[in-house]
């Protein structure tokens, strides 16, 4: 049996707030979205230039509640070709950021930005993967 994997979804609070970070900070293109108006959600697909993969976003017009992250979600990763200049313009931006980070014994090769419901997207230096 073979499977590809598709994409990943979150439930976001303010969906125009986290289509601005996606498409802003990460520079995502939305690709599909799906309206279900009678069922109070809209989801919203957003993927990179390559398209192998989506982040689905799930927003529900009135939640019950915030929702809550857990301690056992940790990430979505993305590299990118310049992580210097890439931590300049997260840092420029005002996000939620950490600093250079590196495994045990490595040099830094990536950050965490938070997107606005709390979710930590790791950015990782792509020509060392
Ligand atoms: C189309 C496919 O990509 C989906 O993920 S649809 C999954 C479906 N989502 C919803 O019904 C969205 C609204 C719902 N209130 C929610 O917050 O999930 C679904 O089955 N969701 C239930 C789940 O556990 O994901
Ligand atoms: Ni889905």
């Amino acid at each position: 049996m073979k499977y590809k994997l598709e994409h990943a979804c979150i439930r976001v609070m303010d969906l125009d707030k986290s289509l601005e970070f996606y498409k802003k900070a990460l520079s995502l293109e939305e690709v599909r979205r799906l309206d279900y108006p009678d069922y109070k959600f809209t989801l919203v697909y957003l993927s990179d230039e390559d398209k192998n993969f989506e982040i689905e976003l799930t927003h529900n017009y009135n939640p019950e509640k915030p929702y809550e992250m857990g301690n056992g979600f940790s990430h979505f990763a993305l590299t990118v070709s310049d992580l210097e200049s890439s931590y300049e313009f997260h840092k420029n931006m005002g996000l939620e950021i950490t600093a250079l980070k590196g495994l045990p014994g490595e040099k830094p090769k990536y950050y965490f930005i938070t997107d606005p419901d709390g979710y930590k997207m790791e950015i990782i230096r792509g020509d060392e993967l």
